[in-house]
């Protein structure tokens, strides 16, 4: 079932076209990524879904509801964490749960939430004397504190050191096993890859592409190369030439490069041990996202 669904949306500010016709739909249960370069035009698509911005066109339908006419009813139902979220720099965890608590007719017992969350021993600390990663996990508990159906988190991770980065990605997840679908916006193409389960890149105000990670790197018709030694003479042209995905064996040294498409290195890995060529220093240049973005837009990312 889809949860939103959005269809031709356009936003303009003066003479400049912020969004010009985006279409997508997020199912229920997903993690759905935003995924462009500063600019793009993820802000402005998801604060026209959460009814924050007023659309110039095209429709928005979440849960049923129009963002622009049903905003209470639909308020009741989204948790959003938004990008410049901001607090009092003195008021205590708990008294921010609590008030946030008190904007819903049906809210969830924070002090669960606190405990979930990591942030039991600092329920008395005031905002301003936590760290980076406590303020993030206090503001996604602020938008699951009404129990939503949806959750909109917006540049979650920017300003977090690489752990208190991996931390938050593993708490995304949990609020996805908890039946929250979530809409992420970022512009960090492994947290994407780690996280959702399909994403749509905006460029310059459009969609150029909706899929999950793989299908989006798969699709550009990217190539990934496989690297190894062979640790007894044999022919790799004549061993792996017609492994099905494999696209070229050439040789770069001592080493045997063999490029393809698709899952080809589990197809070639299992041909050498069928004929008992033993390899050593096997490595795989996997595509990334940066290359999909490449091969969708022609341009390398422009943060
Ligand atoms: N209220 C506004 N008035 C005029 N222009 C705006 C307004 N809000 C956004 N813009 C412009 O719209 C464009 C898209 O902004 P938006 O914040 O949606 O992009 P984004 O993809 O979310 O980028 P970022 O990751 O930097 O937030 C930018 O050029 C921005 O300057």
């Amino acid at each position: 079932m889809s949860v939103i669904e959005v269809t031709g949306l356009t936003k303009r500010y003066a003479a400049q076209t912020i969004l010009d016709g985006v279409s997508f739909s997020v199912e229920e249960g997903e993690i759905f990524g935003i995924l462009g370069p500063n600019g793009a035009g993820k802000t402005t698509a998801v604060e026209c879904v959460e009814g924050l911005r007023r659309p110039d066109g095209g429709t928005v339908r979440v849960l049923g509801l129009d963002p622009g006419a049903d905003d209470r009813t639909l308020r009741e139902q989204i948790g959003v964490q938004l990008q410049h979220t901001q607090l009092p720099e003195n008021i205590k965890v708990w008294e921010a749960l609590d008030l946030y608590a008190s904007f819903y007719a049906a809210p969830r017992d924070w002090r669960e939430l606190v405990e979930q969350w990591g942030l039991a021993d600092k329920r008395d600390a005031r905002f301003g004397k936590l760290s980076g990663g406590q303020k993030q996990r206090l503001f996604i508990a602020l938008a699951l504190v009404g129990n939503p159906r949806v959750a909109f988190l917006d540049e979650l991770t920017t300003g977090l050191d690489p752990q208190a980065r991996r931390v938050t990605w593993e708490l995304i997840k949990r609020v996805r096993a908890n039946g929250v679908t979530v809409v992420l916006v970022s512009h960090f193409m492994d947290e994407v890859e780690e996280l959702c389960d399909r994403v749509a890149v905006f460029d310059r105000g459009r969609i150029v592409a909706v899929d999950s990670p793989d299908g989006l790197i798969e699709g550009t018709g990217a190539e990934h190369q496989m690297r190894f030694t062979l640790m007894a003479p044999a022919d790799p042209g004549t061993l792996l030439g017609d492994v099905p995905g494999v696209s070229g064996v050439t040789r770069d040294g001592d080493q045997v490069v063999v490029t393809g498409r698709g899952d080809f290195a589990t197809a070639v890995t299992a041909r050498l041990a069928r004929h008992h060529v033993l390899v050593s220093d096997l490595r795989i240049d996997k595509r990334t996202l940066d290359d999909a973005f490449l091969a969708l837009t022609g341009r390398t990312w422009e943060n």
